[in-house]
């Protein structure tokens, strides 16, 4: 399946895969890619390849998916849990969300992806939610492009509950199948600007037929792992030992090398 599919880091095959959703395919954007390498650090690698994953296995990591209203992030994610679509539109209220499971190189690992409304009466309701999100993805609609004007300000209500550099941050844009020719064209380039901007990672998908739908969930999934894993192995790497009557040692771990990139890199470096 593709969740299995989701090994991608560790051998040969895994590792073209992981190339082949970096490089080749044409929903990926090089110009706004948050990093640019192909496979996990080495000591999350190692991490998993012995099994040594820690508390990861059980954690979930949370999703906050925001935007305008009607501009389709239900219809995201229940193409992506549910793989259905439904052409009536039913508002969300406040917010909703689904618990997705993962095995990433072995090791299980899940994402709570929380679904908030877009209209303004229920604002206060869902914002209640932002705090402590790993990834923050952000929804425009391809086919109305006041709604990518809209997306600073979701972004920015978004950081504002969460430790700033704590989460990773996405830009998508949606209902692909709308939009087509020069249109599409230059509502990517201005949505690769914002992004820039934002520190963001674009993606264009569609609900409808599904177009980019798993990929993209996937690489959400892969992004957070890793930084679940890094900080999973810093803190058993500074773990304290009590012995006797009191007498402190401190273990050493593997030494951590610094992080190959930073997960909100800038994008001149990808
Ligand atoms: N053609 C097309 N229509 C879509 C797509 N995604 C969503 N829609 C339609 O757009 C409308 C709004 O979708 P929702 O997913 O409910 O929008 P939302 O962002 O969750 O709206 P709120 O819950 O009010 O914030 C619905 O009628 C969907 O069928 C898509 O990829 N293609
Ligand atoms: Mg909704």
């Amino acid at each position: 399946s593709w969740k299995a599919g989701l090994d991608w880091t560790l051998g040969k095959t895994s590792l073209h895969i992981f190339k082949q959703l970096l490089c080749c395919l044409q929903w990926y954007t090089p110009e706004a890619c948050l990093q640019f390498k192909d496979h996990f650090q080495a000591q999350v690698r190692s991490a998993c390849h012995q099994r040594n994953t820690g508390t990861v296995g059980l954690k979930i990591s949370k999703v906050v998916v925001v935007g305008d209203l009607f501009v389709g992030k239900t219809s995201l994610i229940n193409r992506f849990c549910k793989d259905i679509f439904d052409r009536d539109y039913k508002a969300t209220i406040g917010v909703d969300f689904e618990i997705e499971r993962f095995e990433i190189a072995g090791v299980p690992y899940n994402l709570q992806i929380w679904d908030t409304a877009g209209q303004e009466k229920f604002k206060c309701i869902a914002s209640a939610y932002y705090r402590g999100a790993e990834v923050i993805v952000t929804v425009f609609d391809l086919a109305d492009i006041q709604t990518l004007d809209h997306t600073k300000q979701w972004l920015e209500d978004a950081l504002r509950e969460n430790e700033p550099g704590s989460s990773f941050i996405f830009l998508v844009g949606t209902k692909k199948d709308l939009v087509s020719g020069a249109t599409c064209e230059r509502t990517e380039r201005d949505a690769i600007r914002f992004a820039s901007e934002m520190q963001a990672e674009y993606w264009s998908v569609s609900a409808k037929t599904g177009e980019n739908v798993k990929e993209f969930f996937s690489r959400v999934a892969a992004l957070a792992f890793e930084r679940s894993m890094l900080k999973e192995l810093e803190k058993s790497n500074g773990r304290m030992a009590q012995i006797g009557a009191g007498n402190l040692i401190k273990l050493e771990g593997n030494s951590l090398d610094a992080p190959e990139s930073n997960s909100q890199a800038s994008l001149s470096c990808c």
